[in-house]
C-alpha cells in the first residue's frame, strides 16, 4: 500500500506512540513518562487520540452512536487533522511528542467493528510514522480486572470479552505495523507497576534518541 515515495519527510522531533487494550495502563504510563522527561528538562508535548479538538471529542464520546466505517473515518480524519494542526508543528519544533493511542488502536478497534486492516491503512494513508510505537499488553484477565475497577469509557471497553479480544488483536497489529517498517516494542504490563512500565518506556525513548543522534553524525 504505502510506498517509500508516500513517506512524509522526517522531522527533527521524536514521535512516540502508546497503544494497547483499554485498561492496560496507557494513560497512566503516558502521564508518568511525560513527567519524567519534563523533570529532566526534555521538551515534551503530551497528547491523546482521539484529540481534544471537536472532531476528536465527537469520536471519544460517540462510540455508542458511530460504528464501523463511520467511526473509522471520524478517527482517521481527526488523526490527519491533529497531525497537521498539533503533532507535526511540535515535531518541527524539535519536541518529543508522546501520543496516547495511534494507528494500532484503529487496527484493533476498527477491526473489532469488522473493518479489514487494509481499509484502516487506506484511511490512514500518509500518516506520520512514529519513531517508536510502544504496545502495552499483558494477561487479559489482569487487564480486565483493571478495566472493570476503573470502569469502561466506550462501547468497546464495556463489552464483556473486550480484554481477550483486544489483547489478541494487538498481537496481530504488531506484526502488521512491523511489516510496514514501523519500529515497535511490546511491553508486558501484567505484573510490573506503572512506575516500572514508565521507566522502561523512558529508557526505550532515550535509546531511540541516541540512535537518531548517531545517524545524524
Ligand atoms: N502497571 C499497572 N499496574 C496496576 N494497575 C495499573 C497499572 N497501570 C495502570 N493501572 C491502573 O489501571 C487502571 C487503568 O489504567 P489507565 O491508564 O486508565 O488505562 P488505559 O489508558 O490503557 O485505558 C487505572 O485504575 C490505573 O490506575
Ligand atoms: C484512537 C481511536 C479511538 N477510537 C475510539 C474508541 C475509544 O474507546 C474511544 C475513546 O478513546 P479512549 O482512549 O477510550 O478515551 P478515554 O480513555 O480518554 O476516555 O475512541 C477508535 O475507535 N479508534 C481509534 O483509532
Amino acid at each position: 500500500m504505502t510506498s517509500l515515495f508516500d513517506e512524509p519527510r522526517r522531522l527533527p522531533g521524536t514521535l512516540i506512540t502508546l497503544d494497547g487494550p483499554g485498561g492496560v495502563g496507557k494513560s497512566t504510563a503516558a502521564k508518568l513518562v511525560a513527567e519524567t522527561l519534563t523533570a529532566a528538562g526534555v521538551p515534551v508535548h503530551a497528547t491523546v487520540q482521539p484529540s481534544r479538538a471537536p472532531l476528536g471529542e465527537l469520536a471519544r464520546h460517540g462510540t455508542d452512536t458511530f460504528r464501523g466505517m463511520a467511526l473509522a473515518c471520524l478517527c482517521a480524519a481527526d488523526r490527519h487533522h491533529q497531525l497537521d494542526a498539533e503533532i507535526k508543528p511540535a515535531l518541527r519544533d524539535g519536541q518529543i511528542v508522546i501520543c496516547d493511542r495511534y494507528v494500532a488502536s484503529s487496527l484493533v478497534l476498527q477491526g473489532l467493528d469488522g473493518l479489514s486492516a487494509e481499509t484502516v491503512w487506506q484511511l490512514n494513508h500518509g500518516v506520520y510514522r512514529p519513531d517508536l510505537s510502544v504496545i502495552l499488553n499483558g494477561d487479559p484477565a489482569v487487564i480486565d480486572h483493571r478495566l472493570r475497577t476503573r470502569g469502561g469509557h466506550s462501547r468497546f471497553e464495556r463489552a464483556e470479552d473486550n480484554s481477550d479480544m483486544e489483547s489478541g488483536l494487538y498481537v496481530h497489529a504488531v506484526v502488521d505495523l512491523q511489516a510496514k517498517g514501523w519500529l515497535v516494542e511490546t511491553l508486558d504490563c501484567t505484573t510490573d507497576d506503572a512506575a516500572t512500565i514508565a521507566a522502561r518506556i523512558v529508557s526505550l525513548i532515550h535509546r531511540v534518541i541516541e540512535e537518531k543522534i548517531a545517524v545524524c553524525r
